[in-house]
């Protein structure tokens, strides 16, 4: 049971390496136990004696693919039933580009079973419980290419915009609740990402690419300071608020009883 007086447990997924390493890292250095998901077994468990020995938190490894339907259930049963949650952070994902034409649909249909389903299943087995207990926290790794939509990344970036949308929605329905909320927008990051992805991380300029260590530092500096979508590289936090408000201003006139009169004229 958490007890709130110290930090609850972090969930955290695709935790063996990246990004979702880094996150793992920083989390106990707050002084959260955690529980570290991936498939790989060794990589977990060599993350998770790195994390207690330099910080005495408690680690727990799950082994898990998240695209495989009995494993994701199993997952979303363990933290549905685990009160000591506080925290998870939706990592895991996957790459894939190149044109749509001529790819493989079960390598599609797998990064949308990563990318989209794994996420939004796993939020939903921890937002009950959450809300009960009145407080938490859950962070929902998108990507830059959530906007940045080019012709080789048709299916990634359909799932960073449908993670976007997912959390700002999300962000509004547990506004009164004690829970936060956060989209992340990572530009490139120098992980394993890119390897076999379609687009080699040595086709960017070194100035393009981040460490993944300064990404979960900066994400959870955005997330300190109560933000719902944060763009990690984005140096004018107006330029974002600019883009929402015009979004917002479409809204009155989205759904009205008659066509627009250029499609009537
Ligand atoms: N790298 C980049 O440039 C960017 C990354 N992002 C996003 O950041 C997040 C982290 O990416 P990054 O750290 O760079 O990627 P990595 O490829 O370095 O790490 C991905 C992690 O996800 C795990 N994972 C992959 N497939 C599965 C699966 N089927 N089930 C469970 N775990 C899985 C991997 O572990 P294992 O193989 O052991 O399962 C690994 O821990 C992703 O959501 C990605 O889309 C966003 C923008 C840019
Ligand atoms: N966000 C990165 C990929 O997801 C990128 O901008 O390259």
């Amino acid at each position: 049971m958490s007890d709130n007086t110290r930090p609850g447990t972090a969930v955290v997924t695709g935790a063996s390496t990246g990004l979702g390493a880094d996150y793992a890292r920083r989390l106990a250095e707050r002084g959260h136990d955690l529980v570290l998901i991936a498939r790989t077994k060794e990589r977990l468990d060599k993350l998770a004696a790195e994390i207690t020995g330099s910080t005495g938190r408690k680690v727990e490894v799950v082994v898990a693919d998240l695209t495989d339907t009995r494993q994701l259930q199993q997952v979303e049963d363990k933290l549905r039933g685990d009160d000591t949650i506080d925290v998870l952070v939706n990592n895991a994902g996957g790459s894939l580009f190149g044109p749509l034409n001529g790819a493989d649909p079960a390598a599609l249909e797998n990064l949308v079973t990563l990318n989209v389903t794994s996420l939004t299943r796993l939020t939903t087995a921890v937002v009950g419980g959450l809300v009960a207990r009145g407080h938490g926290t859950i962070v929902n790794i998108s990507s830059a290419l959530a906007l940045n939509i080019m012709p080789v990344s048709a299916t990634y970036s359909a799932t960073k915009a449908y993670v976007l949308a997912f959390t700002q929605s999300l962000h509004q329905e547990l506004a009164e609740t004690g829970v936060r909320v956060q989209a992340v927008l990572p530009g490139a990051l120098s992980t394993e990402f890119w390897d076999g992805s379609g687009i080699e991380l040595s086709a960017f300029p070194d100035e393009w690419v981040m460490t993944s260590a300064d990404a979960a530092d900066a994400a959870l500096a955005g997330l300190d300071k109560g933000e719902p979508v944060t763009i990690l590289s984005l140096p004018e936090l107006g330029e974002w608020e600019d883009y929402e408000a015009g979004r917002q201003k479409l809204i009155p006139n989205l759904s009205l009883s008659t066509p627009a009169p250029r499609y009537t004229t």
